[in-house]
């Protein structure tokens, strides 16, 4: 069986900044990456941990303070910048100067590696901008100018010029930063599928931890002190290393349901029993009051629909008879005076 080779790779890699005394100053050091065909991997990281520093060199758009960073089989410091464009796109958040172009144009201006400034669109390079915009949803809008866009419209426009480009690496710093829930669960869907069905290796840095972990192949994640941990979601959730790199006083990661704690519990456990949504979002609202849901056995019981087989759920509290609600509203109503008081979650 062939083994593929990496489209990126890098040893030893130290990214960062010139002091003004010109002394460099490593953001992250020590890298050793690799980024392999059809695979979408997800920088991570919290603020300020280098994750745009990163994609930048990588990208080739800032030197590396030392170390050798190759793209497919040539270093990067050896391939000028059409060749480099024709291996890798890039889309970061920088704003954008369009002038006066529209989205069609602009989405065009992707092919320009394959054609040359002067070089007009073939049938093939057309195709590739529609597709472009179809893949993106910003066909309804191809005939405005980039200028008079919502951050979410230009930020897929942006997208569908990094696809129009066709090449085998793409590296999106932010990409979801504008976009609403339904449209951020679209991109990553789209890079995962992307990913998986041409082949590319997409690389993206993004704060939304969640669905990084339900979309990456791999995780890149940048520690405050610098080190990258690599590796599945799974794996890095299982072995503490997520909730570490993220670790704040106060703010606990569930690995059992990969999302942080919003509340500190602060009252009693209730045994929650039952399944599916009912219960899911049960045990969510159990959690902004407080209470401590669990399966195991306690004094206080909950069970939720789908063990009634009917639209209620039964509330047993010690000493008194057991109680049927018809909403969570009421549920709480009914919990809330055990509460130790003056509670804040
Ligand atoms: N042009 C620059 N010159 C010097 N230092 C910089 C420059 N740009 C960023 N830095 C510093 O490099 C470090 C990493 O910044 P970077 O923007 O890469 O972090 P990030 O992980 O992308 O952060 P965020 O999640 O907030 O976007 C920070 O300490 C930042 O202050």
């Amino acid at each position: 069986m062939a083994v593929s080779a990496p489209l990126l790779s890098a040893e030893d890699l130290a990214v960062g900044y010139f002091s003004s005394r010109n002394t460099p100053r490593a953001v992250t050091d020590n890298l050793r990456l690799a980024l392999w065909p059809g695979e979408l991997v997800c920088l991570l990281g919290p603020n300020g941990a280098g994750k745009s520093t990163l994609l930048r060199t990588l990208a080739g758009l800032q030197p590396p303070l030392r170390g050798r960073l190759m793209l497919g089989n040539s270093a990067m410091q050896d391939l000028n910048a059409p060749a480099r464009a024709r291996q890798l796109s890039v889309v970061l958040t920088d704003r954008l100067d369009a002038g006066n172009l529209t989205v069609q144009e602009l989405v065009s201006l992707g092919r320009q590696p394959h054609t040359g400034w002067l070089g007009g669109l073939s049938a093939h390079d057309e195709a590739q901008v529609q597709a472009a915009l179809a893949a993106t949803n910003t066909t309804p809008f191809a005939g405005r100018p980039v200028g008079e866009l919502s951050d979410g419209e230009r930020q897929k426009v942006l997208l569908a010029r990094a696809l129009a480009q066709d090449t085998p690496l793409i590296l999106l710093d932010e990409p979801t930063a504008h976009l609403d829930l339904p449209n951020r669960v679209a991109l990553m869907r789209l890079l995962h599928n992307l990913a998986r069905q041409t082949g590319k290796a997409i690389l993206l840095s993004t704060h939304e931890l969640d669905l990084a972990l339900q979309a990456a192949d791999r995780v890149w994640l940048l520690s405050a002190t610098g080190t990258l941990h690599a590796g599945t979601p799974e794996d890095l959730v299982l072995s503490g290393t997520f909730a570490a790199a993220f670790a704040r006083e106060g703010l606990a990661f569930d690995p059992t349901t990969g999302t942080f704690a919003l509340h500190a519990p602060a009252g009693p456990t209730v045994q929650l029993l039952g399944e599916g949504a009912a219960a899911f979002w049960t045990r969510r609202a159990l959690e902004r009051e407080g209470f401590i849901p669990s399966a195991a056995p306690a004094p206080l019981r909950v069970t939720t629909p789908s063990i009634l087989k009917a639209d209620s759920w039964l509330c047993e509290l010690p000493g008194q008879p057991a109680q049927q609600h018809h909403s969570i509203a009421t549920l709480l109503a009914a919990l809330r005076p055990l509460l130790p008081e003056n509670h804040l979650v």
